[in-house]
């Protein structure tokens, strides 16, 4: 089932485009897509245009309506955990992801609810945090409580910022062998920004590379995420492997700017 599309989607600020043009979709019900490019190639910026908390040209649709026109409450409105999560809350763990699963819909808990955070907290294994005050949360504590947060709400799109960039490699692990799970339990379109080429590869169906402000590539992971590809976006030579189990991998090899005295740059400039 057709979930997401974006269609003419065009961002820019201060005068100065991000976004130009982008074109992908329909994205479909059960499925994981990678959101690749640089640093400041506009990832969070389409997560966020996505959501419907930026305005700009084009049009993203879910479930064939505007995301906008989708009341905040709405399972069809996406659900958005974003890179910077702060948390200075005294609000206790179990209490904030609570909050999150009444979000627009009335005060009143009932059993059902109560036991749905408990069954959250447990999925992602933080039950033992459940009484600790989210200001007192390790930045790991703290993406696992806001992932935790968003899927209360089960919502029908998915959207995630980086959702391992705070995580150990069994979290890591763990989580996007989770969302990969949902998505098909839940029939849910679920889109994560990541850097991580080699968990495109192995948790997601799709992948869409954002380069220089367009959509430089979008398809099936092993190939889109091509050599000559990964070059251009990434300025980085690699080669695929595949480990024992017959997983393909990709080594990083070199930087094509090495020896070349060039500053970094955050993508703009590429
Ligand atoms: N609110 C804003 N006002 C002005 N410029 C912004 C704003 N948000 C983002 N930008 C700029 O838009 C560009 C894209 O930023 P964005 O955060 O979307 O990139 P990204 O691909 O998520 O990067 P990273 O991988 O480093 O997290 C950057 O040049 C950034 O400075």
């Amino acid at each position: 089932m057709e979930l997401l599309k974006v269609s003419g989607v065009s961002v820019a600020f201060d005068n100065r485009m991000i976004l130009q043009n982008l074109e992908f979709g329909p994205l479909y019900a059960g499925t994981v897509t990678a959101l690749l490019g640089s640093n400041a190639a506009g990832k969070s910026t389409l997560l966020r245009r996505m959501a419907g908390e930026l305005g700009g040209k084009g049009k993203v649709e879910v479930a064939g309506q505007v995301v906008e026109s989708w009341p905040v409450c709405h399972c069809n409105r996406p659900g958005h955990v974003p890179q910077d999560i702060s948390m200075r809350s005294s609000l206790r763990v179990f209490e904030a992801v609570l909050l999150a699963s009444k979000q627009g819909s009335g005060w009143v808990v009932d059993d059902e609810e109560m036991d749905a955070v408990t069954r959250m907290l447990q999925t992602l294994g933080i039950q033992a945090l459940a009484d600790r005050e989210l200001s007192a949360l390790s930045g790991g504590q703290r993406q696992l409580v806001s992932i935790a947060q968003a899927l209360v709400r089960e919502p029908r799109v998915l959207l995630l910022d980086e959702p391992t960039s705070a995580l150990d490699l069994q979290n890591q692990f763990e989580v996007l062998e989770l969302l990969c799970r949902l998505a098909r339990e839940r029939a849910m379109c679920v889109v994560l920004a990541v850097h991580d080429i080699n968990h495109a590869l192995r948790f997601t169906d799709h992948v869409v590379v954002l380069h220089q402000g367009r959509v430089e590539a979008a398809g099936p992971p092993l190939e889109v995420l091509t050599p000559a590809l990964l070059e251009k976006v990434y300025g980085v030579r690699t080669r695929l492997e595949h480990c024992s189990q017959g997983e393909p991998f990709l080594v990083v090899e070199q930087s094509v700017r090495a020896g070349e005295a060039q500053p970094v740059t955050m993508g703009e400039a590429r």
